[in-house]
C-alpha cells in the first residue's frame, strides 16, 4: 500500500534536528535552561480552560528542549502533514488502510448537532440511537425497574471482556468510583478460570447482570468466560428464560450474539469503525454507565469532545496532544529512549497506565510503515507506570539513578475526593508529586552531596566511598499535567488527550495505528497446541523447547 510520506529519517527537517541533536544535545541541561530563562515555565506550559471543571495545566518546561529545537519539532509535525491526517480521521476517511476502515471513535462523543459522514452517510443517528438505548437500560437497572429472574433488583454487574472490551470500562469505572450509583462492578477478562471463579464467589445469580463485551464476539477468552457464566446461571436458575434477564451483549456482530443465545433486544451495538482500544465511548462503555450513571457517562463524552475540539483547532504550538507527541518523538527518535512512564498521583487512576499500554503499544507497536516497508527508526515506546507515591517505592530508583532515559508524565488533581485527616494525605501526595519532577530535573551534584554528607558527620574514606552513590545526574525529563479534580469531564479530556497524542505520533512515524495484526500469531499457534493438551501423550511436533514445556506440564498434571 503506497504511503504518502517519505521515510521519517529522510525528511530534511528530521536531518536538521538530527544535526542539532548531534551538535548540542549535551548542552540541553534543563536546570541551566531554567536559569537562562526565568520565564521558561510560562513559555513551555499550557493552561486549558474547561467549561465547568476548571483549568487543565500542561507543564512541559522540564524537558530537554529550547528555542532552537522546539520550532524544528513543530515544523516536523507540519511536514508530516499531521493537520491533514487529523482532518482525514475526523471526516471519516478510511485511514485504517489494512482493514479499509474509517477511524471514528470521535463520532461517538460528537456532542454537536453536526453530521459525521462515513461514505456519504451520517453515522450520528445510529450513534444517538445507541446512546438512547444505553441510557434507557442504565436507568432501568439502576432504578430497579429491570429485575432478575426471581424478581430481585440487580446489585452486581460483571463485565466479561478483554483488551479494549475490558481495560477502558475498568479504568474509567475505577477512576470515577466517587461518582458510583451503588451497583457493584466486577471485571472478568483472563481465560484463567481463577478470574471468573473468584468473581462468582462474590455474586448471587438472582441479582447479577452479566455484560458480554466483545467487538467481534469471537474472542476465545471472552466467549469461554461468557459460556461458563451462562452455565453457572442456569445451574442456579434452572430456567433458560433467566438468560434474557441476566445477560446483555455489546458487539458489532449481531449474528454471533444471537447464536450465543442473547436476544438482539439485549444487544448494544457499535461499528467496525470503532477500534477496540478506542471503544469505551461506545456501547462497550455500558458497564461505565451502570457504575456512574448515564449523566456522568455523558460528562465523560463531553470532556473527550472538548479535547477533540482543542486538538482540531489549536495551533500546533498550543496544541496539547501535538506537544506531548513531539516530545515523545524527540526522546524516542533522537535520545533513543525506549519507554515512557505514566505516573498518576491519584489512587483512583491506578489502571490509567495499564489502559494506555494497549492504547499506545497496540496502536504504535509497528515495524512496517503504511507503504509496507520496514521502518528505519523507532516507533511506539514501551508504556508503563503505577500510581504515585507507590511507584516511588518500587522503580523510581531506576528513573533517578538508572542508566536509561525514561521520560515521565506526572498527572495529579489539585483536589482529592477523599480529604481525610483534614487534607493531610493529599498535601503529602502533592508534595511528592511536585518534588519528584523537581528532583528528576535538578538532580544532586557531587558538591551538594558532599556538603550533606559532611554535615551528617561523614569524612575521609567513609565519605569518599559513599559519595558517588549519592549523586543524582538530574536532567531527567518530565511533563506535569494538573487538573482541578478527576471528574467525568476531566477524565474524558485526559483520555482523549492521550488518544490524540498516540495518533499524532503514528502519523509522524507513518504507521497504521489502527490495526493489530501482531496479536494474531499467538492466537493461531495456541489453537494448534490446545488439542495437544487433551491427553497425556508425549508431544514432539514442535521445537524442543515447546515440546519440553508441553511434556513437563503433562507430566505434572497429577
Ligand atoms: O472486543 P473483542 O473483539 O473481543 O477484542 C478484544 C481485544 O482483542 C484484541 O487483542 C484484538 O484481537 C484487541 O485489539 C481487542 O481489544
Amino acid at each position: 500500500m503506497a504511503g504518502t510520506l517519505p521515510p521519517l529519517n529522510t525528511e530534511p527537517v528530521f536531518k536538521k534536528i538530527q544535526e542539532y541533536y548531534n551538535a548540542h544535545s549535551q548542552e540541553l541541561v534543563i536546570k541551566d535552561l531554567f536559569v537562562k530563562d526565568p520565564k521558561r515555565f510560562l513559555k513551555y506550559s499550557l493552561r486549558l480552560s474547561t467549561p465547568k471543571d476548571g483549568e487543565i495545566l500542561l507543564d512541559y518546561s522540564k524537558n530537554r528542549v529550547n528555542e532552537d529545537v522546539w520550532p524544528m519539532l513543530l515544523e516536523l509535525a507540519r511536514v508530516r502533514r499531521v493537520a491533514e491526517a487529523r482532518d482525514a480521521m475526523f471526516c471519516g476517511q478510511h485511514i485504517n488502510i489494512t482493514e479499509n476502515r474509517a477511524v471514528l471513535h470521535t463520532a461517538l462523543r460528537n456532542r454537536s448537532l453536526d453530521p459525521v459522514l462515513l461514505d456519504n452517510k451520517d453515522v450520528m443517528p445510529d450513534v444517538r440511537a445507541e446512546l438512547a438505548h444505553m441510557k434507557e437500560f442504565t436507568n432501568q437497572v439502576i432504578s430497579g425497574v429491570w429485575r432478575g429472574c426471581t424478581g430481585k433488583q440487580i446489585t452486581d454487574v460483571v463485565n466479561i471482556g478483554i483488551g479494549g472490551s475490558d481495560l477502558g470500562p475498568l479504568m474509567v469505572t475505577e477512576s470515577l468510583k466517587p461518582y458510583g450509583k451503588g451497583l457493584h462492578s466486577h471485571f472478568v477478562s483472563n481465560i484463567d478460570g481463577t478470574h471468573m471463579a473468584e468473581v462468582l464467589k462474590k455474586v448471587c445469580y438472582e441479582t447479577t447482570l452479566f455484560i458480554i463485551a466483545s467487538k467481534t464476539f469471537t474472542t476465545q477468552e471472552t466467549i469461554t468466560n461468557a459460556t461458563s457464566a451462562k452455565t453457572w446461571l442456569l445451574e442456579h436458575a434452572k430456567d433458560e428464560e433467566a438468560v434474557a434477564k441476566h445477560f446483555v451483549a455489546l458487539s458489532t456482530n449481531k449474528e454471533k450474539v444471537t447464536a450465543f443465545g442473547i436476544d438482539s433486544k439485549n444487544m448494544f451495538g457499535f461499528w467496525d469503525w470503532v477500534g477496540g482500544r478506542y471503544s469505551l465511548w461506545s456501547a462497550i462503555g455500558l458497564s461505565i454507565c451502570l457504575s456512574i450513571g448515564f449523566e456522568n457517562f455523558e460528562q465523560l463524552l463531553d470532556g473527550a469532545y472538548w479535547m477533540d475540539n482543542h486538538f482540531r483547532s489549536a495551533p500546533f504550538e498550543k496544541n496539547a496532544p501535538v506537544i506531548l507527541a513531539l516530545l515523545g518523538v524527540w526522546y524516542s527518535n533522537f535520545y533513543k529512549a525506549e519507554t515512557h512512564a505514566l505516573l498518576p498521583y491519584d489512587q483512583y487512576l491506578h489502571r490509567f497506565a495499564a489502559y494506555f499500554q494497549q492504547g499506545d503499544m497496540e496502536s504504535n507497536g509497528k515495524f512496517v510503515s503504511k507503504s509496507g516497508k520496514p521502518v528505519e527508526y523507532s516507533t511506539g515506546p514501551i508504556v508503563w507506570g503505577e500510581p504515585g507515591t507507590n511507584g516511588q517505592h518500587a522503580f523510581y530508583q531506576l528513573i533517578h539513578q538508572g542508566t536509561r532515559l525514561i521520560p515521565c508524565d506526572f498527572i495529579a488533581p489539585a483536589q482529592t475526593h477523599n480529604p481525610i485527616a483534614n487534607g493531610k494525605h493529599h498535601k503529602i501526595l502533592l508534595s511528592n508529586f511536585l518534588a519528584q519532577t523537581e528532583a528528576l530535573m535538578a538532580g544532586k551534584t557531587s558538591d551538594q552531596a558532599r556538603e550533606e554528607l559532611t554535615k551528617a558527620g561523614l569524612c575521609g574514606n567513609e565519605l569518599e566511598n559513599i559519595l558517588p552513590h549519592k549523586i543524582f545526574t538530574g536532567n531527567r525529563p518530565t511533563n506535569s499535567i494538573v487538573c482541578k479534580k478527576i471528574s467525568p469531564f476531566t477524565l474524558g479530556a485526559l483520555i482523549a488527550l492521550y488518544e490524540h497524542k498516540i495518533f499524532v505520533q503514528g502519523i509522524i512515524w507513518d504507521i497504521n495505528s489502527f490495526d493489530q495484526w501482531g496479536v494474531e500469531l499467538g492466537k493461531q499457534l495456541a489453537k494448534a497446541i490446545e488439542p495437544e493438551l487433551d491427553n497425556c501423550d508425549e508431544i514432539s511436533s514442535h521445537d524442543s523447547s515447546t515440546n519440553g514445556l508441553i511434556n513437563f506440564i503433562k507430566a505434572n498434571w497429577k
